[in-house]
């Protein structure tokens, strides 16, 4: 039986996260769930409040930071993100071992207030070359912010070296960092 326990997986953006993550949830439907996270941006066509976002005012938000209600939380742009304690007791009372996708940031917040004690991995690209030839293979960013997203990523593979105690995977192949990810996450 693998544990219950929420697993963080963190990294640079373009490192493989997603894939990863992907893989995972595809090889075992039954057994992960993502989180819904809270937001104070509007809802966009098609969004359903409680499936894609919690939609919350920035009062609303707010509050919530004030009781201590977020694991982590951040603002991107005028938004406000963040993840609620709730929804993860929510999934993990359903037997579903939760899997939340956060950067540099976010981990910082959980260690700093580790109420829900998860297991931390860190995804590392094989090389800053590499990471930038797959986040310019992938096709999703402006040049400005690959740029952007470079230069954090030097700050978010010195912050996961910094961590003692935590998976490291390197994605270099995938399948093989695929292999590696199960294995520590279906370990006793
Ligand atoms: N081991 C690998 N070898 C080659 N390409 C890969 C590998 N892993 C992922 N990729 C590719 O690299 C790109 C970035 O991967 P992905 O979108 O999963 O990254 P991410 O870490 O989730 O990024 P973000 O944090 O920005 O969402 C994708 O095009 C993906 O197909």
């Amino acid at each position: 039986m693998p544990s219950s326990r929420p697993l963080v997986i963190s990294g640079p953006s373009g490192v493989g996260k997603g894939s990863l993550i992907d893989k995972l949830f595809t090889a075992h439907p039954d057994t992960f769930s993502f989180t819904v996270s809270h937001t104070t941006r509007k809802p966009r066509a098609g969004e359903v409040d409680g499936k894609s976002y919690f939609f919350a005012t920035h009062e609303e938000f707010d509050a919530l930071v004030a009781e201590n209600g977020f694991v982590e939380h951040a603002v991107f742009g005028s938004n406000k993100y963040g993840t609620s304690h709730r929804t993860i007791t929510e999934q993990t009372a359903k037997g579903l071992i939760v899997v939340l996708d956060i950067e540099m940031n976010g981990v910082r917040q959980m260690k700093a207030n580790p109420s829900i004690d998860p297991r931390y991995v860190f995804i590392q690209p094989p090389s800053m070359a590499v990471l930038e030839s797959r986040l310019r293979g992938r096709g999703t960013e402006s040049e400005e912010d690959v740029q952007r997203r470079l230069a954090q990523a030097a700050a978010e593979l010195e912050f996961a070296n910094a961590q003692t105690g935590d998976k490291i995977i390197v994605n270099d192949d995938l399948e093989t960092a695929y292999r590696e990810l199960e294995e520590f996450v279906f370990q006793e």
